[in-house]
């Protein structure tokens, strides 16, 4: 039992439509977007916009592909008013784009609102009076009549100025304000009252909007509203039924996709879903959502980094690391086992084929973020991550038994350092222990005759002293060991070995990997060079000098 009077608080009611169709349905196209970041992303910044930020955002937006703006609520202050007219006097609004102003059903912020819009091309008229039973009762004490006659009379009000600027192609857009609290019979009845005072025509449709003011219901409720509400209005043909949802229960997004299941046509939200309280349903991860199904967003969001920094330089606000879609570390694996299954999913990956790639639901590089910051090593982390930025940024393709072995090593360094290593990091580590070692034997030439038993000559320095070490066996490695065996008069022999070619054409590189055995003790040596046979032997002396050296065999 929890502490809280949870008595304090009702079950939202269910909507008896047993026959609902939405469940059915399958989201395969996008809905019309309209973006509500300059109007309802803006009333609920601490710091409102200026217009030099608005005309910023602005052209993003447009540079995203939405074809409707609610560029502000003109009536609300002298900046909003002056961005509306500075959109229009110099001539920013694309043709094929169409702004939308948001007003009270208020004589005077009307007037204003119309003012603005003067010299518009094409613009919506967005109207709204609050709808629900705690408004009616609490803010507006009014009965339902009284409400439909403010949604009434502002609808004429603005139809009578309209008529006035034939030069503007007009659009009506209406809110019941608060729709999710409204009984639902309520919103078709004042609906219905809006659209025969506009008059509903299938040529011009009108928006009815319908807001998710505050998210009271989980979505399938609120899809249930959508539903009934579709089939309940008149004059269906002649409406766009777009939706508004606010995320309060952090479902907008998910409301927005029941809804267009449910009927709708149309959605309103902002990017990353800055707006009132909560916030607006983010319109980025509505369409990236669509887009990860195989369906066109119809948004262009693949720079994400200069919407992010528009976002960012206009609002004030900063992007969550864990924003979906695009936040920094969205795509990024920490945990060991993510990291293995990334490795090996992308290492199979055809790009002729649809995407299927473990704990990625998208391709970062869509959004433009590159595989390298996919995988990042902490303590968490395991051999697949280490082994995926070693590869990624060397080359080098790590035997699984080296994996197993560096990756001990770079867990003990990041315990010790409690915190995430840097790939530079990694790398030095990596040099540090394979290949910049300080080892006693470095081979100076070599001449190796190839014949059944291959003979090996090398002239290794040691120390001071340049010493001349022969053998034969199979092959150079073999031969050395032979050579070395001899020298220390101890055997010296191969437990692990693997080799590839590092990059392609004529200054193609290989490298090795070895794990030396002598007695009870293994070490293991790494080495590159521009040809195989050296790399080979390098990397046997490279490991074979610690253990010689640790042993004290070295020939007087
Ligand atoms: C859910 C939403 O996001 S709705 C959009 C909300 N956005 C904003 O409010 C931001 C911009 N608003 C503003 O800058 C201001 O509210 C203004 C300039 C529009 C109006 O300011 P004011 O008139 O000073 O005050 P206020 O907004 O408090 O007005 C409330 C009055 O309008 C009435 N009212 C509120 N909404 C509406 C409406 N949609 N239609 C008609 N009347 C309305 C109220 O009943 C109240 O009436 P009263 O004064 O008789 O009590
Ligand atoms: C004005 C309306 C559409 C609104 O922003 C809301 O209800 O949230
Ligand atoms: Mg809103």
């Amino acid at each position: 039992m929890s502490g809280f009077d949870h008595k304090k608080y009702r079950p939202f009611p269910t909507i008896n439509l047993p026959d609902r169709q939405w469940p059915n349905q399958v989201l395969d196209k996008a809905p019309t977007w309209c973006s509500v970041d300059l109007r309802d992303g803006n009333q609920a910044l601490i710091d409102p916009m200026t217009v030099a930020q608005k005309k910023r955002l602005f052209q993003l937006l447009v540079k995203l592909g939405f074809k409707e703006i609610e560029v502000g609520f003109p009536a609300a202050s002298q900046p909003d008013f002056d961005f509306v007219r500075a959109l229009i006097e110099e001539n920013m609004i694309p043709d094929d784009v169409t702004v939308q102003v948001l007003t009270q059903a208020r004589e005077a912020l009307i007037d204003r609102t119309i003012e603005a819009l003067k010299g518009a091309k094409k613009a919506i008229v967005h109207v709204y009076n609050s709808t629900s039973t705690v408004q009616r009762e609490q803010v507006f004490c009014l009965e339902r009549n009284q409400i439909i006659d403010i949604a009434v009379n502002g609808v004429r009000m603005v139809k009578e100025r309209v008529e006035k600027h034939t030069d503007t192609e007009w659009r009506l857009e209406y809110s019941p304000e608060s729709f999710t609290g409204t009984e639902l019979d309520f919103a078709v009845e004042i609906c219905d009252a809006v659209v025969e005072e506009w008059g509903p025509n299938p040529e011009q449709k009108i928006i009815l909007n319908l807001p998710a003011t505050v998210e009271m219901s989980t979505p399938n409720v609120f899809a249930d509203q959508i539903e009934w509400f579709c089939r309940n209005i008149k004059h269906r043909e002649c409406l766009e039924i777009s939706m508004h949802t606010h995320n309060d229960r952090g479902c907008a997004v998910a409301a927005a996709e029941l809804g267009v299941m449910a009927g709708a046509d149309r959605v309103e939200g902002t990017l990353m879903g800055n707006g009132e309280r909560t916030g607006n349903m983010d319109v980025i991860t509505m369409a990236m959502n669509l887009y990860s199904q195989g369906v066109d967003p119809e948004l262009d969001l693949a720079d994400v980094t200069e919407i992010i920094q528009v976002y960012e330089a206009c609002t004030n606000l900063e992007v969550h690391p864990r924003h979906p879609y695009i936040g920094e570390l969205v795509y990024t694996a920490f945990s060991g086992s993510h990291q293995d299954a990334i490795k090996k999913c992308l290492s199979k990956y055809d790009a002729s084929k649809p995407w299927e790639v473990a704990y990625l639901p998208i391709d970062p590089k869509d959004l433009g973020r590159s595989y390298e910051a996919v995988i990042r090593i902490n303590s968490q982390s395991g051999k697949g991550g280490v082994a995926y930025i070693l590869e990624a940024e060397l080359g080098l393709k790590l035997p699984r038994w080296l994996q197993i072995e560096f990756a001990g090593k770079v867990q003990r360094y990041t315990e010790e350092q409690a915190r995430e290593l840097k790939q530079q990091e990694i790398i030095d580590l990596f040099q540090q222990h394979y290949l910049n070692t300080e080892q006693q034997f470095e081979l100076v030439t070599y001449k190796l005759e190839r014949s059944d038993n291959d003979f090996l000559n090398a002239t290794i320095r040691c120390g001071d002293q340049i010493i001349e070490l022969s053998g034969d066996g199979n092959g150079a490695i073999h031969a050395l060991t032979e050579a070395l065996s001899a020298y220390i008069e101890q055997p010296v022999q191969i437990a692990e070995y693997s080799e590839h070619a590092l990059s392609a054409g004529s200054d193609a590189k290989a490298v090795t990997y070895v794990q030396v055995k002598l007695g009870d003790a293994v070490n293991t040596g790494v080495a590159i060079s521009e040809d195989t046979v050296a790399a080979n032997l390098n990397a046997v002396l490279a490991a074979a000098s610690a253990l010689i050296q640790e042993k004290d065999l070295i020939a007087a």
